[in-house]
């Protein structure tokens, strides 16, 4: 693996299961479309643009064992600032041939590339072997927790075969010796700007504000919302047995799509659950946070209050179907994009309102923690124009 003419590295289980599972968990209530077609990506700046800035914590000790195996191995201690960090996904379709990652006139200052798998091949997505033209190893099979690390230049050409069935999910950053191009200084200016006060209630500081609809619209040729396609995060809540319901009127929007940035409720099957959520996003969190724990929140044998589940009526169970036609126009294309290989698509579990509730709660307590963290955090980081962990200081308690 230490062969100068092509330097790299593969660590097995660099990650654990619990880490790449809370990595997902942002991807899939934050991600936008991206750059290219079938692709998804989550950056760390677009956390902050949405409310989530306390999503940053988890890859904050991260980035710090990435950036640290890659001075150690590539022997560079001090002289990389990171360049991006952002989570990635392909879905079918997508692909990338032989390239090195500072290819671009503008993609010059990127000298190592770092690249932690948070799901597995064969297991979550078919497809998406990663390719080395020459050297060894010549084929990497992506498995959760493990990490490919990279010169991006012409003596790591790779590519990566197309993705043919489910979502291939990725922790992609980018490390230069150009300290101008430092992600840290550019986030914590952002941050500086974004990050509301500890004495801001809850509703104000932690919850999610959704980007521009169009960076949530799907499309197979890039349509725009009038054609054939979907709102990501509906299809990421259908593609899990939802349906989203609103209670205003449909005809006081002229513009639909700001009906997902208003309040709205959860239904299932013909269930509707009592709580609102402030918007898709935040409904969209909730619900990936409680399938992320889901094994922790089997165990309730309690029923659920009464009047926190009704039954639709008929004119709540039309105006959805109206509101899904709408922000879900293509439904099997929602499926083919999002569905898990392993777990198929009508293998909706009943739900139990009572784990669901208990799992509204729980994500309450997670998402509080995470914004103290980032309030005691952010001192230390501008003070020191840089990201990094303050909690093994000595005497932090949180
Ligand atoms: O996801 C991978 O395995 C590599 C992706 C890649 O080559 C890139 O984004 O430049
Ligand atoms: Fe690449």
């Amino acid at each position: 693996m230490a062969d100068s003419e092509h330097p790299r590295l593969i660590l097995n289980n660099f990650l654990s299961l619990e880490e790449c599972k809370e990595l997902e968990l942002i991807h899939k209530s934050c991600s936008t479309v991206g750059y290219r077609p079938n692709v998804f990506s989550t950056t760390l700046s677009h956390l902050i643009a949405t409310n989530s800035s306390h999503f940053i914590m988890p890859f904050v000790p991260i980035r710090e064992r990435l950036k640290e195996k890659l001075e150690d191995f590539f022997d560079c201690h001090y002289q990389l600032v990171i360049e991006f960090t952002g989570l990635i996904s392909w879905t079918s379709g997508a692909s990338i041939g032989w390239h090195s990652d500072d290819n671009k006139p503008y993609l010059k200052q990127r000298d190592f590339t770092a690249v932690c798998y948070l799901n597995s091949y064969e297991k979550d997505f078919k497809g998406g072997l990663f390719n080395f033209q020459d050297g060894e190893p010549k084929t990497i099979a992506p498995l959760a927790g493990d990490v490919v690390m990279y010169t991006a230049d012409s003596l790591n050409i790779h590519s990566v075969d197309e993705v043919t069935d489910g979502e291939r999910l990725t922790l992609t950053l980018w490390f230069s010796r150009d300290s101008s191009h430092d992600e840290d200084a550019k986030l914590i200016s952002a941050l500086s700007k974004n990050l509301p006060h500890r004495s801001d209630n809850f509703s104000h500081s932690c919850l999610p504000l959704p980007a521009s609809s169009i960076m949530y619209w799907f499309s197979l040729n890039q349509a725009s919302l009038e054609e054939s396609g979907f709102d990501i995060c509906w299809a990421r809540l259908h593609v899990l047995g939802y349906n989203v319901y609103c209670s205003q009127e449909m005809s006081s929007f002229s513009d639909f799509s700001e009906l997902l940035m208003e309040p709205l409720q959860l239904a299932r099957g013909d269930e509707l659950f009592y709580q609102e959520f402030v918007n898709i996003l935040h409904a969209l969190q909730v619900v990936q946070f409680f399938h992320w724990k889901a094994s922790e929140y089997q165990t309730s044998k309690v029923d659920i209050e009464a009047g926190k589940v009704m039954s639709l009526s008929h004119s709540q169970r039309e105006k959805i179907s109206r509101l899904k036609s709408f922000f879900v126009k293509d439904g099997r294309l929602a499926e083919r994009v999002f569905h898990s290989v392993t777990k198929g698509l009508n293998e909706h579990h009943a739900l139990d309102w009572a784990n669901f509730s208990a799992a509204v709660t729980a994500w309450g307590d997670y998402i509080g923690k995470l914004h103290k963290e980032i309030l005691v955090s952010l001192p230390y980081w501008r003070t020191h124009q840089s990201i990094f962990s303050v909690f093994h200081l000595a005497g932090f308690e949180i």
